[in-house]
């Protein structure tokens, strides 16, 4: 099958996330940082997976994938009341949207630069077209995968920075030097995100702090014996990143956030907040775009102060400031 457009996000997704309103609505509130985030990526997931903008009928999406991301880390009875049985409901009803906005591309006959028209051109290795229902499926799983986890680390990254003043400082320097070389108004290129070293570093810094996806699951295909412990075929494992990503054995300090330690490279394979292998997660590289696009926009445009106590971490359904990060935040005024 042929799917690149994940793979090349330097075309699609720098003229794509443009059109896309980026930030908040008015020019200064008071609110939860998961709350405004979390639609920002869901309108972005969506945008680049089918070409679908902000409406209503998007936020009423939104609310239903909630209940499949709660329904995912469930127990799985399928009894009236229970998160596992809304969730049910809910993924159909998901589907059924999905459904409909495949035959209706299908009718228009058009083509777009999104995930949807890759999948419709796409062949299996015998040459035949995915249906409609292989298409519906990995169109909820890309849409799924591709906000849940970008919203909680984009939060992760305003935390670590209110949190780093210093770094904070340094980011804003350097952004600002990346705007005030454009014309008002001109959009980032793809030069200009390249030209992000300590923005980039940030991104990688939170990436391997927040562990926003901790784990991956894998079923055992043959017998295996790993450091005197065996494990027979069948078994289902967790590959857990976060034991490397905080290991002291690793990386000095583990805990500190610090941007610095990516200066020079890594040792090979302590390093995957995005798996590893031919799982590797497809939206790695829009991830960071999306980051290196968030930080610019918000620290040349916004200054912000986190409201009430540092309420630590909560881990469940994957580790999040706790609450969703309240924050003041208003407008620059030059
Ligand atoms: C901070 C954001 C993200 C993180 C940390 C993350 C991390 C991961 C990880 C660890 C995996 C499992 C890899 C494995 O099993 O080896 C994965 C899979 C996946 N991710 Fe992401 N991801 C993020 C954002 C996205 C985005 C934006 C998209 C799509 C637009 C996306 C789409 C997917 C898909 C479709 C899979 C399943 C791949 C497969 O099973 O072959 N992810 N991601």
């Amino acid at each position: 099958m042929r799917l690149s457009i994940l793979r090349d996000s330097r075309d699609v997704s720098v003229v794509k996330l443009k059109s896309i309103s980026f930030w908040m609505p008015c020019d200064a509130l008071t609110s939860f940082m998961l709350l405004i985030i979390h639609q920002l990526a869901f309108n972005i997931a969506l945008y680049v997976s089918c070409t679908l903008p902000p409406s209503d009928d998007s936020a009423k999406m939104l609310e239903d994938y909630g209940h499949l991301s709660i329904g995912t880390v469930s127990l799985p009875f399928d009894i009236p009341g229970t998160r596992f049985h809304v969730a049910l409901k809910k993924s159909k009803e998901i589907l059924a949207r999905l459904n409909d906005i495949i035959i209706s591309r299908r009718m228009k006959k058009v083509v777009y630069d999104d995930i949807l028209s890759s999948l419709m051109e796409s062949t299996d290795k015998n040459g035949k077209y995915l249906s409609n229902n292989e298409i519906r499926d990995i169109l909820i799983t890309f849409i799924f995968a591709g906000h849940e986890t970008t919203a909680v680390f984009l939060v992760w990254i305003v935390k670590y920075l209110t949190d780093n003043p210093d770094i904070l400082e340094q980011v804003k320097t350097e952004q600002c030097h990346v705007k005030m070389s454009k014309s008002e108004n001109e959009p980032l290129s793809w030069c200009d995100l390249k030209n992000m070293p300590l923005t980039s570093r940030v991104v990688q810094e939170t990436l391997r702090l927040s562990n926003v996806a901790p784990f991956s699951p894998r079923e055992v295909i043959e017998d295996v014996e790993y450091k005197g412990v065996f494990i027979p075929k069948g078994w289902k494992v967790q590959v857990y990143y976060r034991h490397f990503h905080l290991s002291p054995e690793y990386y000095k300090d583990p805990y500190k956030f610090d941007p610095s330690r990516f200066e020079l490279p890594l040792k090979p394979s302590i390093y995957m907040p995005f798996g590893n292998g031919v799982r590797l997660c497809p939206g790695s590289e829009l991830v960071k775009l999306e980051a290196l696009l968030f930080v610019h926009n918000l620290v040349t445009t916004y200054s912000w102060k986190i409201v009430g106590q540092d309420r630590g971490t909560q881990y469940w359904p994957t580790p999040r400031p706790r609450g969703g990060l309240r924050l003041e935040i208003s407008k620059i005024v030059n």
